[in-house]
């Protein structure tokens, strides 16, 4: 079972979760969590923050000072009073900005090492916490029992031969032991190189539980949250939104990556490689709620749209050939380019001597670079084709039946026509699950919520 920050936001919502654990006694289940509320966005604002001021500043940074405030006043409420673990974390923690101060550098590595303590507060909180209730726990840091990752420091990714038997092993119960529920962290591994602390990307405790979950071999893993399930849209968009029973773990994956937030992009793929692991998310402000079951096959027979996702700030380029028509090599040229430059694309549509692609630049740059690397991009080209960019652009995706394509655009170009919308780009057919459409930043919102109001 995996619970986010907004299901540890406080001392109350803690004792509700440990109330969730408590509900399955026949289970012993694994716990994986992910920092209290909202401090991995406190630490890496404290880290840039420690930047801009002397180290004897640090100690009373406001971003500090909360996330300090908020595990001592909860550790207080849970009724465990000061506890020595929590009060070392944090001040090592302050140690490290103090560290960036002086260095005025903040590396990845350093950065990763930063918002781990956000994990590493939360766990042992909650762990002392069960035990005060005379659970017996066992609190883990993934990156200590073999959660092992390449060294991409703020994105890494999980590897799977190392991880899965290393997993298993740490958390076996030697025969005659005594049972004690694991709490481990989320978002957290181990760069195989370097051996320092790696993050997950953003939302990344969700990949840990589906990673323990494949490890261990259990049947389902869960994944709590704030909301009733994956919804039918972004709750923040669509206020009728409401939840989907049931996803395939392509669905799924094609939503996260396409912007829902509600699960993380690489989350399906431990399920996906092993034979009989289901996903449900659950909502633990709303416990009775069915939530959504994510699994390998559905029956998709009477099933149009499932899920509108919104993904903002996009920029949208075409490249096209100074050649004739005819010419072959022209693609591959064009994917040489995003090679060399490491870049992978969202969204492509293509003619013989044009493409038209999508580019997450979020993901790719840091924001005050992106003019720059995208003229470098740009001028990649060099003269085997002209290139422009429009920047604001919106990925729609129909997270949907594609084998209903013609009855779905029927009614989405209805729509679009009815609001005056313009197309910039459309994208359909190569993946069974979901079709895109571009339109500016601008009527993003508007066309989500016309769609909606269409199809739900
Ligand atoms: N399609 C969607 N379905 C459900 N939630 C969504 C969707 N798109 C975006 N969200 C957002 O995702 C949030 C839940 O994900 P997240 O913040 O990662 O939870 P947690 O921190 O508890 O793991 C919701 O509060 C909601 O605002
Ligand atoms: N704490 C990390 C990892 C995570 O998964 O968080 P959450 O489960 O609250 O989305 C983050 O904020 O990205």
């Amino acid at each position: 079972m995996k619970f986010g920050g907004s299901s540890l936001a406080s001392a109350e919502r803690i004792r509700e979760v440990a109330e969730i654990i408590c509900s399955f006694p026949e289970h012993y289940p694994c716990i994986v969590l992910s920092a209290m509320g909202k401090t991995t966005n406190l630490l890496l604002q404290a880290g840039q923050e420690a930047l801009r001021v002397a180290p004897g500043a640090v100690p009373s940074l406001a971003p500090l000072r909360t996330i300090r405030e908020l595990h001592r006043r909860t550790a207080a409420e849970l009724g465990m009073g000061s506890r020595e673990d929590i009060e070392s974390l944090l001040s090592e923690m302050q140690q490290l900005l103090v560290g960036i101060s002086i260095m005025q550098e903040l590396t990845a590595r350093a950065q990763d090492s930063l918002v781990s303590f956000g994990e590493r507060l939360s766990t042992r909180l909650f762990a002392s916490y069960l035990r005060s209730q005379g659970v017996a726990t066992r609190q883990h840091d993934a990156f200590s029992i073999g959660m092992t990752t390449t060294d991409d420091f703020q994105n890494a990714d999980v590897l799977y031969a190392e991880t899965l038997p290393a997993l298993k092993a740490a958390l076996a119960r030697p025969p005659g032991a005594p049972r004690a529920i694991p709490i481990i962290t989320g978002f957290l591994g181990r760069g195989i190189n370097t051996g320092a602390i790696t993050t997950l990307g953003r939302g990344g405790s969700d990949l840990t539980a589906t990673v323990l979950g494949a490890a261990l071999g259990v049947e389902e893993v869960q994944v709590w949250k704030d909301v009733d399930g994956v919804l039918t849209s972004d709750p923040r968009i669509v206020k009728e939104a409401r939840p989907v029973p049931m996803l395939t773990f392509d669905e799924a994956t094609e939503l996260a990556f396409f912007g829902a937030t509600v699960l993380h992009p690489s989350a399906m793929q431990p399920a996906m490689q092993v034979s009989s692991l289901d996903v449900r998310v659950k909502n633990s402000y709303n416990r009775k709620a069915a939530g959504t079951l994510i699994s390998r096959d559905r029956d998709m027979t009477d099933v149009l749209m499932t899920s509108i996702v919104l993904k903002t700030d996009v920029t949208l380029m075409d490249i096209v050939s100074t050649r004739m028509l005819g010419q072959f090599g022209f693609l591959a040229q064009v994917f040489d380019v995003f090679r060399d430059n490491q870049i992978s694309v969202d969204v492509v549509a293509t003619s013989e001597i044009s493409v038209s692609l999508t580019l997450d630049q979020s993901k790719i740059w840091e924001r005050d670079l992106i003019e720059e690397e995208i003229q470098s991009l740009m001028s990649a080209f060099g003269d085997f084709a002209k290139v422009s960019c429009t920047h604001n652009v919106s990925i729609i995706s129909l997270i949907c039946n594609v084998a209903k394509t013609s009855s779905i655009l029927e009614r989405v170009f209805r729509v679009l026509g009815r609001e005056s919308v313009n197309v910039k780009m459309m994208s359909q057919g190569a993946s069974k699950t979901n079709i895109s459409l571009i339109v500016a930043d601008a009527e993003g919102r508007t066309v989500v919520q016309a769609l909606h109001d269409e199809f739900f």
